[in-house]
């Protein structure tokens, strides 16, 4: 109540200043009861349509002002960036987010987000530099072979393909990269609005552990965290006294300490530790993404195969392709533009007073660059509800732009925010999604489901030739799995993981044993449900957190025919040979924190 009286004096507008348009809300709460759970971002795209390309909203107590034009976004957060480049506190989190320097997304605008972003410009550029030290080239090959042999887990393939390449960044192998994923999947539950109750209702975080189990698991959460990060730095300063280390992000800050000034033991462990979650799941998101484009926008597929072949032949695309390769460059870019990773944005605070166009935003305003809604700019995207890559490549459309060996690109594109909180890990997305998506349509076809009931209109695109076996063999997404760390995140008892089973396939070095007594057991877990209600646009059934991606659905993944998926498996064979691959690490065993009263509550 007092934060409502508070936030209404706060909101006296100054003489000749107009209040921004917005719903009115109800007293108190403000609007919360009208933003749905399922793509609140769809909802808040309704009120700009309504209320304007800048409007704001009352969500208990705070006000939240909603940027859905791509111009006022820039007058605002870049321009004016020296005051609105603040971020909101996230009440469900432990440690604050503003001055812990833990998370440099969710840091204030103070010294160590400044010295983060500094190491965080090193580490990138250094990177780029290498070719990303060609570790998504590598990975992509264990996704194509992953893809073949189970293509039902295909969500799981390319969120594995994304994390054991971040992994490889951060700390030089892909060992962490299932333990990387579930650090990130927790962190994602404790920052989203949707995800941790201490989000929605702070107050219930100033109750001890036991009144609010949510608290406990966000303790279990940051100490886990605390833990992990601490382990594998200490693993790279013993790889790097024993001359073994491969280059990573952390070889790169124990060679020169003091250089970036850090100021607590642990704050480079954790500056490295946070680009490894920042891009352990986002930049899966838009793989997934392509995929669900494939199969309700068919006639690109073949366009984009064709550049492949042509450029390519008969191997997977490379890094020094990039720039006889624009389809898929655009392919890239259309999918984050249609479904824009993080569609809300991540939020900006402003620090003092300010006016645009006659209209007073005041002090402590949220402020939100709407991504959804600046991707559908009718003007600068004709057709913006279609998937269209060729809105990049063909002289007429507004967003074309030459010359084409450069652009598309999806360096400095809008999804990836404004002003001096400018996403830092842009030329490592652009790196992953070309050679992940660019790998995935070499080697295989993609297409609605001949078996897809779930909507009424899935014509089927390809029909699966019952005479050919080896197509029947690879059905088809059949179980639409959901990934284990997403069954796994701290709402239910850890089992053992999908992935054990999985390790033991491939022979890497230490890997499970196939056999015996010691072969977990996994227990099968109620199936996804993914059918949607006959009226939802089905390209439209994403997860709810802060990051958004396509709830797993059925789809054909077919290898191409000819040599494809032979040359697909004896390049990982071949990788396998030489080392390249290791199984992942369990880092805790079984039953982590399930059997303390206090371990694993619901969020
Ligand atoms: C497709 C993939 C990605 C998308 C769509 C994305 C999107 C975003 C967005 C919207 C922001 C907020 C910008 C703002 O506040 O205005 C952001 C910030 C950030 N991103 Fe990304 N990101 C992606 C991948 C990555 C990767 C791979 C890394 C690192 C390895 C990374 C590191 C960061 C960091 C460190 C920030 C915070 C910058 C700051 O607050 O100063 N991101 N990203």
């Amino acid at each position: 109540v007092w934060k409502y009286i508070e936030a209404s004096r706060r909101h006296r507008i100054p003489t000749g200043l107009k209040t921004l348009p917005g719903p009115k809300g109800y007293p108190i709460i403000g609007s919360i009861p009208d933003v749905p759970e399922k793509n609140a971002f769809v909802k808040f795209a309704d009120w700009s349509k309504e209320y304007g390309p800048i409007y704001q909203v009352n969500l208990a107590g705070h006000n939240h002002v909603w940027i859905s034009s791509d111009q006022v976004a820039k007058d605002l957060l870049a321009k004016k960036g020296a005051i609105y480049s603040d971020r909101p506190h996230i009440p469900a989190l432990i440690d604050d987010n503003r001055t812990s320097a833990q998370y440099l997304p969710l840091l204030s605008k103070n010294d160590g987000w400044a010295r983060q972003r500094k190491f965080a410009n090193a580490i990138m550029r250094d990177s780029e530099k290498a070719l990303f030290h060609r570790y998504p080239e590598v990975e992509a090959k264990r996704m194509l072979v992953e893809l073949l042999d189970e293509p039902d887990r295909y969500n799981h393939a390319l969120e594995s393909f994304i994390s054991r390449v971040t992994c490889r960044l951060a700390w030089g192998h892909s060992d962490a990269s299932d333990e990387l994923k579930q650090r990130a999947r927790e962190l994602l539950i404790g920052v989203s609005p949707t995800g941790a109750l201490g989000n929605k209702l702070p107050f219930l975080m100033s109750l001890p552990d036991w009144l609010f189990p949510a608290k406990a698991w966000e303790r279990r959460r940051a100490a886990t965290e605390r833990r992990f990060f601490e382990i594998m730095q200490s693993e790279v300063e013993a790889d790097v006294r024993d001359k073994k280390a491969a280059p990573s992000w952390m070889k790169l800050f124990l060679e020169n300490r003091t250089k970036w000034g850090f100021k607590y033991e642990l704050e480079g462990a954790y500056a490295v530790g946070m680009h490894g979650i920042a891009g352990a799941l986002t930049i899966a998101a838009p793989m997934q993404t392509f995929c669900l484009a494939m199969c309700f926008y068919p006639q690109f597929l073949p366009m984009l195969q064709e550049e492949l072949d042509r450029v390519c032949g008969d191997r997977p695309p490379v890094s020094e392709d990039r720039p006889n390769l624009p389809f898929l460059r655009a392919v890239v870019r259309e999918c984050l533009r249609w479904r824009p990773p993080v569609p809300t944005g991540i939020p900006h605070m402003l620090t003092q007073d300010d006016e645009y166009n006659g209209y007073h935003i005041p002090k402590g305003s949220v402020m939100h660059p709407l991504e959804w809604a600046i991707a559908r700019d009718p003007t600068m995207f004709p057709d913006p509800e279609a998937f269209n890559p060729s809105r990049w490549v063909e002289p007429g459309y507004p967003t074309y732009q030459e010359p084409l060996t450069q652009y598309p690109t999806i360096i400095n594109c809008s999804q990836f925010g404004y002003g001096r909180r400018t996403c830092q890990g842009q030329t490592v997305a652009d790196e992953d999604l070309f050679i992940g998506i660019g790998s995935i349509a070499w080697l295989f076809d993609i297409s609605r489901t001949a078996k897809d009931t779930s909507s009424p209109t899935s014509e089927p695109d390809v029909v699966v030739d019952p005479e050919n076996v080896e197509h029947q063999t690879i059905f088809l997404n059949e179980k639409a799995t959901i990934s284990s760390e997403e069954l796994n995140a701290g709402v239910e008892p850890v089992e053992p993981r999908l992935e054990d089973i999985i390790l033991s396939k491939y022979n890497y070095p230490g890997s499970f044993p196939t056999t015996g007594e010691d072969q977990p057991q996994f227990i099968e877990k109620p199936k996804a449900e993914t059918k949607l209600p006959e009226t939802i646009d089905p390209t439209l059934d994403f997860s709810t957190l802060l990051i958004a991606k396509p709830l797993p659905f059925k789809f054909d993944l077919l290898p191409r025919a000819g040599e494809r998926a032979a040359k697909a498996r004896s390049l990982f064979n071949e990788g396998l040979e030489k080392g390249d691959y290791t199984g992942s690490r369990k880092f805790w065993g079984e039953n982590q924190g399930i059997h303390s009263p206090l371990g694993w509550g619901k969020v």
